[in-house]
């Protein structure tokens, strides 16, 4: 069973007297102990869905339709939960946000409050979630340590520090190590490498890979960036003008796949040819949101695209033999059978494959 299941869901922001949808319709299920990455260019929709997802969204946003069903098995002593996350008000939702999902933002100086130090943000989280606060400070600098030290932080060093005080990889593991103080079943992580170093980047990829294998945790891991994120997922979506517009296995959509737009990003990476680092763009912008055209909204920008494509969108189209579920693989594209990634090919050439 997922443990989130996302159907139909909506959500606008007003602007001028008016709602803009970012999010239009989006449909997927997250299973117990998954990594499922949100890829696309920005504008994309990528955000706005994480905070949706969490109820977290700014004022001038609103989720206008939809269900995010939240699945949690019970035990010995715990009922079985499922809820549709929309339904939540105070108290419950309080709850939710941080012990079953929790949402690491890109940027953590932005994310920690500069004026506290580390020790006292962890001791507010736990607090504010404690059963009828029976926590002491042994338990909180207990949990706490036993989350940085999984991050490889020394606690001795980071639980007295003010968030200024720490580079910005080690905020960043700070930051994932307050995420999972409450142990949630659920992570939502935006960007969480974007303004590191290539090396802090790899070190946080490879340490999020263990977390998940050890707590078992499900992951959404939201980035531009498709190549760092199929090396960490099982599966990717590919996000366009508020859509999922593609979703499979990071395997199949890596190696092939069947939208052009994500064919683009793949193409947008980097590749070494001949000593020469060749980045190659998708030509033109994402529509906007507030004038979307008629059928595909990649269309304009489309190699592939044919007069249909400006008069109908498909909706996702299965575009494998294996069965819905975990390793389907799906695209909203009418043309995915002539879909070709231009880089893979090359490099396939060159190794005389
Ligand atoms: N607070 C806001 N008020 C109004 N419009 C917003 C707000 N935040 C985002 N948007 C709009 O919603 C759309 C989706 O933005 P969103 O930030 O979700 O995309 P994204 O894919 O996460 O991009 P990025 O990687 O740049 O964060 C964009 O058109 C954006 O301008």
């Amino acid at each position: 069973m997922p443990v989130l299941s996302v159907r139909d869901l909506r959500i606008g922001y007003r602007s001028g007297g008016r709602l803009v949808e970012a999010v239009r319709g989006v449909d997927f299920d997250l299973y117990p102990n998954e990594a499922l990455a949100l890829v696309g260019e920005s504008g994309s929709g990528k955000s706005t869905l994480g905070l949706g997802l969490l109820r977290l969204l700014p004022r001038t946003g609103q989720i206008t339709g939809g269900e995010v069903r939240y699945r949690a098995p019970g035990g010995d002593q715990v009922e079985a939960t499922d809820y549709d996350v929309l339904s939540l008000e105070g108290t419950r939702l309080r709850r939710f946000r941080w012990s079953e999902a929790a949402m690491v933002f890109q940027g953590a100086m932005n994310a920690f409050n500069p004026v506290l130090r580390i020790g006292e943000q962890f001791a507010d989280t736990m607090r504010a979630h404690a059963p009828e606060g029976r926590l002491g400070r042994e338990d909180i600098r207990e949990r706490a340590g036993d989350c940085l030290r999984s991050v490889r932080l020394e606690p001795g060093q980071v639980l007295g520090s003010y968030p200024h005080e720490l580079s910005g990889g080690m905020r960043q593991r700070a930051l994932i190590a307050l995420a999972m103080v409450l142990e949630p079943r659920v992570l939502i992580l935006d960007e969480p490498t974007t303004a590191l170093d290539l090396l802090t980047q790899r070190a946080i990829v490879d340490m999020l890979q263990e977390l998940r294998a050890e707590r078992g945790f499900a992951m959404i891991f939201i980035s531009h960036d498709l190549a760092l994120a199929s090396e960490l997922a099982d599966r990717v979506a590919t996000m366009y003008a508020g859509r999922i517009i593609e979703s499979g296995t990071a395997d199949d959509l890596f190696r092939e796949p069947r939208h052009p737009y994500t064919a683009g990003l793949i193409g947008a990476v980097p590749t070494v040819h001949g000593g020469a680092l060749e980045p190659v763009s998708i030509p033109g912008a994402p529509p906007d949101l507030a004038r979307l055209p008629a059928g595909c909204s990649f269309a304009s920008r489309c190699s592939y695209a044919v007069d249909e494509c400006r008069t109908t969108d498909p909706g996702l189209l299965m575009v494998t033999d294996r069965p819905a579920g975990e390793t389907s693989h799906e695209a909203a594209c009418l043309r995915w059978e002539a879909v070709r990634m231009p880089a893979m090919a090359l490099q396939d050439e060159e190794a005389g494959k």
